[in-house]
């Protein structure tokens, strides 16, 4: 089976939990993920739960079952693992937790911001070149971008403010800038307007270099 086969858009994942009467929402996260931040209503487990079989045993298998991670990882595996055992429908969200809170769904987080929207635009308009790195403590690929923005950091020195916004520290602001659909996403702001915004990895230094070349 293709791994993806069950993976949907945030507005199919949201209109079919929306027809559902009782959603079974699986946070396929780890526990310590699951306890900062969650979709609303939402379980948590996945296929390395200790007590993997006893959740799962509690599902209703007729009834569609909606998985979530980060990216297309810990959820599609649950997902298809579920289609397996013979549940009829799994669904995994495409883009996970950001794409959710990044598009202003309802969700739980167990403490506010430490960075606020208003807080946000001030360091976008007090700066000329402001570089914005959005993610995750626990997600891989937002890891491998730390590394790089050293690298510029080191480059660019005070000519370039660089802001790095986590899901865990700031999640509404996230959601307040309703522009986030994957982690990691980086945004350039050019005397506050939008140069670029990356999803994901691709050749985050030489585009930065780029577009901080044009005069
Ligand atoms: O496993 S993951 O989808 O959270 S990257």
């Amino acid at each position: 089976q293709n791994k993806s086969s069950n993976t949907v858009s945030l507005d199919v994942f949201y209109s079919k939990i929306q027809s559902e009467k009782k959603p079974q929402i699986i946070d396929a996260r780890g526990p310590e993920e699951f306890a900062l931040n969650h979709i609303n209503g939402a379980i948590n487990f996945n296929l390395e739960s200790k007590d993997y079989a006893a959740q799962v045993a509690k599902l209703d298998k007729s009834k569609p079952v909606f998985t979530y991670s980060i990216g297309a990882g810990r959820s599609v595996w649950l997902a298809d693992d579920l289609l397996k055992k013979g549940f009829k429908e799994a669904y995994s969200l495409e883009g996970g937790i950001a794409n959710w809170i990044g598009n202003g769904k309802p969700f739980y987080a167990n403490s506010k911001s430490k960075l606020t929207l208003a807080e946000y635009k001030k360091i976008i308009a007090e700066n000329k070149d402001v570089l914005v790195d959005i993610g995750s403590i626990y997600c891989g690929a937002c890891k491998k971008v730390k590394p790089v923005l050293e690298t510029i950091k080191a480059q660019y020195g005070s000519n370039l403010k660089i802001v790095e916004i986590d899901l865990e520290d700031s999640p509404q602001v996230i959601a307040d800038l309703k522009t986030v659909k994957v982690f990691p996403t980086l945004i350039l702001y050019k005397d506050g307007k939008i140069v670029f915004k990356k999803e994901g990895l691709g050749d985050l230094k030489n585009d930065v270099d780029v577009a901080l070349a044009v005069k």
